[in-house]
């Protein structure tokens, strides 16, 4: 197969699809493997090292497309690449199409086959190529988060961790999953006092073995959160609907029972958001302010460590690359049923019920 790794143009996505590793498992396998110019360069893979185990490299993404049978990447394709997108292409990459109407029509409109990391799903209910973004962004919700409750930018001029003498700052955690619970270690480590919430029992019950005692677990109710709301300083928004829109948990009225200078992280940004003021931004410009509350919704937010996610991600998402190479996406997805749950958009149609819901089009269930 022929398979095509374009450089990613979202806002400071540094982030490449593969590393040389993986080109050199598909070149030994008798693949051909395409890599744009400088795609590997943010993650400090360079193009002189992928020549040496093999890959042909191009100098232009229109070449990259054109050229492959499969296109490997990190982020959804943005407007500028929905053109370049060939029709029967499989595109194997993170799309969160429930967040975009836009993306989803055009991915109808290609007629390729979509296979999303973040539906690729085990027989347990874990999502594999999920889960280590989660974990970067979990962990680097704490360190943003930390940075803009800093007075200078606008945040409430809390330390998290406090001091002899001064109590810790309150990290407020919606939903206790892969980001949640990430984010609770990196607080706790940082001594902040810390209430995690999620409407999954079980994890509440995991949780609150594993963490130390200044973690407290809580049920997600409406009431139960406009409650703490009102009392903590950094909120993380990291709920998941698999592959739906984020539930509005925080709504734009309950912004003025916080106090000014919270800070709310929307990790769940990339599925909508679960905050009903969310809107996207980039890492160029991370944040906003409504009513006194700073937002911070980066929908890439391992994109800003790529030496770490780079690998984080390929580590996981090799082993399917090789069996969609090998088989072709219809052959692996029938053996695999993980990977078959990725499948969102196929030759026109939407086969992921989800991305229905999100849009209310109220056409066929699958
Ligand atoms: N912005 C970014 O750069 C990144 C965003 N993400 C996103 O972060 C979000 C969370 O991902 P994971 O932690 O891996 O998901 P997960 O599936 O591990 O955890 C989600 C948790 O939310 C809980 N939940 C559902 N409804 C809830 C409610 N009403 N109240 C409280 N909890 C509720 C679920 O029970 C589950 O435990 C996803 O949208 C994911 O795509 C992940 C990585 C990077
Ligand atoms: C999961 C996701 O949105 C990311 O890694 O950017
Ligand atoms: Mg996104």
């Amino acid at each position: 197969m022929k398979i095509g790794i374009p450089k990613e143009i979202k806002n400071n996505e540094n982030r490449v699809g593969m590393t040389p590793a993986g080109v050199y498992e598909l070149v030994n396998l008798g693949h051909t493997v395409y890599v744009q110019s400088t795609a590997g360069e943010g993650s400090g893979f360079f193009d002189d090292i992928y020549q040496e185990v093999g890959a042909v490299i191009l100098e232009t993404i229109q070449e990259v497309y054109k050229s492959s049978d499969m296109i490997v990447k990190v982020k959804e394709p943005i407007e500028e690449e929905y053109a370049l997108i060939q029709p029967q292409q499989i595109v194997f990459t993170y799309f969160h199409f429930a967040s975009s109407e836009a993306l989803t029509l055009a991915m109808l409109k290609s007629n390729a086959v979509c296979i999303a990391y973040e539906t690729v799903e085990d027989a347990d209910g874990t999502l594999p190529l999920l889960t280590p973004m989660s974990e970067v962004a979990g962990r680097m919700a704490i360190q943003q988060g930390a940075k803009y409750l800093e007075k200078p930018i606008k945040g409430r001029g809390i330390l998290l961790g406090g001091v002899p003498g001064v109590s810790p700052g309150k990290v407020l955690i919606l939903g206790a999953g892969v980001v949640g619970v990430q984010a609770a270690k990196m607080a706790a480590g940082l001594g902040a006092h810390v209430t995690i919430m999620d409407v999954n029992m079980k994890r509440l019950r995991y949780v609150n073995d594993i963490m130390p005692s200044h973690v407290v677990t809580e049920y997600s109710s409406v009431y139960n959160i406009r409650k703490h709301i009102q009392t903590h300083d950094l909120i993380i928004g990291g709920v998941l609907l698999k592959g739906g829109k984020a539930p509005k948990l925080i709504t734009r009225d309950m912004l003025k029972l916080m106090r000014p200078g919270t800070v709310l992280v929307d990790v769940a940004v990339d599925q909508g958001g679960c905050i009903e003021t969310t809107k996207a931004t980039t890492h160029e410009d991370p944040t906003f302010i409504i009513d006194d509350i700073v937002h911070y919704c980066v929908a890439n937010m391992p994109g800003a460590v790529p030496y770490t996610s780079t690998l984080a991600l390929t580590n996981v998402t090799l082993p399917y690359v090789l069996k969609l190479a090998n088989k072709g996406w219809a052959e692996a997805c029938a053996e695999d049923t993980a990977l078959q749950k990725g499948l969102n958009i196929v030759g026109g149609e939407i086969v992921y019920n989800e991305i229905n819901d999100a849009f209310d089009w109220g056409v066929k269930q699958v």
